[in-house]
């Protein structure tokens, strides 16, 4: 029909879920001259404080700045970021020992969470609807169905819906009852807690441009560096062992066991009250595929796939689908039918791999990573680039400074271990 010729101009996109990825989500469309309408089901965050329980900050890296920057909001950004180059290791006895990314610019940034939804508003044609939940929309129709915040129910039409509802995503529902929609969910076993490390004397607690992490096996914390000078710790522990850390003595007593340098730095007092401010929060691994629905719907961001955070990685995936979804929308010049699957065949098997490599890190951080076999790791990933910088990269530089796809990262990586095989063992036959 001639109005799929029609410019961008008059057509509408919804974009469901007003999180970090629908808020880029929004730029980028409206960027294209689209009339966005994004419905959120929160209040609007101006007011509300924290959200409960969600992480407040975040690792940015490579992927999700460049999508940021193509929408010009990675300034922003940056500028209230703090850069870490490096990583510090706590080990048990209290030695902190620093690895760094590799070569200079190979940072990773502290992000606030907060900061991207109202960026969407710079776009006049771009319009925030808060306390707007979606109950449920129409596959044959397209018609959503929201619930706002007075009760009354209010049926919206769009020319494309982009389901950016996270995790529990309820634009995702209608996916599970078409035929041929693959999906799967699984809950690992960790939970998350947060803590806050707060400034001493006014200055930070602990070297902020470093991402501190404490590998104990089972148990790891990792904290990051945020603009008002505290920290926020993020322990990861079993929910069998959060259930057996039941008194303030019993956390000083796990902590005096495990994170002993945290105690004075978190402060006693505060530890026993932080620790028990918000249960253990869950953490789930999602796949699913297609991620279109005919020319009318695409998921993105954690609708699409929700990464357990052991990569550091799920923002920077939801970010990045924005960014390929964009260059596959100049490459087929806007037209849905032509776009939509296009962009299944192309990202699937990408933010499936970076799904498998971040459950993949969690298996391996919690048999058998503690502060030694951290550094030794890391010890020879970087001696093997400096050796070999064209043959050996590190498998967690290529996910986390380059963009080379990550399913290519993961072959390469394949490929990689079996040339250090080798070398390993053809070098041993010759010392025999
Ligand atoms: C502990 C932890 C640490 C993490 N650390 C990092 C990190 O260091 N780096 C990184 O890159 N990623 C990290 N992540 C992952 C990152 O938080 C997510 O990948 C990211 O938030 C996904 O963004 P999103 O916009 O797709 O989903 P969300 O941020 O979940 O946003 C979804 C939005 O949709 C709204 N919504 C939900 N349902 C509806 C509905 N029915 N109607 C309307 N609106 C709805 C929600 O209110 C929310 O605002 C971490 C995650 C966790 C849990
Ligand atoms: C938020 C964020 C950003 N990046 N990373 C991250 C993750 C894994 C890493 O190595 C895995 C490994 C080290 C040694 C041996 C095998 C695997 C490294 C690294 O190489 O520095 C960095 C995290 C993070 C997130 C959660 C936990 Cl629990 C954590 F510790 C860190």
């Amino acid at each position: 029909t001639n109005d799929s010729k029609s410019t961008s101009k008059n057509k509408v996109v919804a974009v469901v879920g007003g999180g970090l990825v629908g808020a880029l989500n929004a730029c980028y469309f409206a960027k294209r001259g689209f009339q966005v309408e994004v419905f959120e089901s929160r209040e609007d965050i101006r007011e509300a404080k924290i959200v409960k329980g969600r992480s407040i900050n975040l690792a940015l890296s490579h992927r999700g700045r460049q999508a940021l920057k193509q929408v010009g909001m990675e300034d922003t950004i940056v500028s209230k970021g703090i850069p870490m180059h490096s990583r510090m290791i706590h080990s048990l006895n209290g030695t902190q020992s620093p690895i760094p990314y590799g070569k200079k610019g190979q940072v990773t940034l502290l992000m606030q969470r907060l900061d991207t939804p109202h960026s969407a508003e710079t776009y006049s044609t771009t319009k925030l609807n808060f306390a707007h939940k979606l109950l449920n929309w129409s596959t044959e129709t397209g018609a959503m169905t929201f619930l706002r915040a007075d009760g009354a129910k209010e049926e919206i039409q769009a020319d494309l819906i982009v389901g950016c509802d996270g995790a529990f995503s309820a634009i995702r529902k209608q996916f599970l009852r078409q035929s041929r929609f693959n999906f799967s969910q699984t809950y690992i076993p960790h939970g998350y807690l947060e803590l806050t490390m707060p400034p001493i004397n006014g200055e930070f607690a602990m070297k902020p441009n470093y991402l501190h992490i404490w590998p104990r096996n089972t148990f790891m914390m990792i904290a990051l560096p945020n603009l008002d000078k505290t920290f926020t710790c993020t322990l990861f522990m079993p929910f069998d062992e959060f259930e057996n850390v039941t008194t303030g003595d019993q956390v000083i007593e796990f902590f005096q066991k495990y994170f002993p340098d945290t105690i004075p730095l978190i402060g006693a007092d505060a530890l026993k009250r932080d620790y028990f401010r918000l249960p253990a929060q869950a953490m789930v691994s999602v796949k699913c595929s297609p991620y279109h629905l005919s020319d009318k719907c695409v998921l993105m961001g954690d609708a699409a796939h929700a990464v357990v955070p052991f990569y550091g990685q799920g923002m920077n995936a939801g970010f990045e689908d924005c960014l390929v979804f964009n260059e596959i929308m100049d490459q087929l010049n806007e037209d849905f039918s032509a776009v939509l699957p296009e962009y299944t065949r192309v990202r699937v098997p990408d933010d499936h791999a970076i799904a498998d490599l971040a459950m993949y890190n969690y298996v391996e951080m919690r048999s058998h990573v503690n502060s030694k076999w951290f550094l030794f790791r890391k010890y020879v990933d970087n001696t093997l680039h400096m050796i070999m910088p064209r043959t050996v990269i590190p498998l967690y530089t290529m996910v986390t400074f380059t963009r080379i796809r990550y399913h290519e990262a993961v072959k390469r990586w394949h490929w990689q271990d079996k040339v250090r095989h080798y070398i390993v063992h053809s070098s041993l036959y010759k010392g025999l």
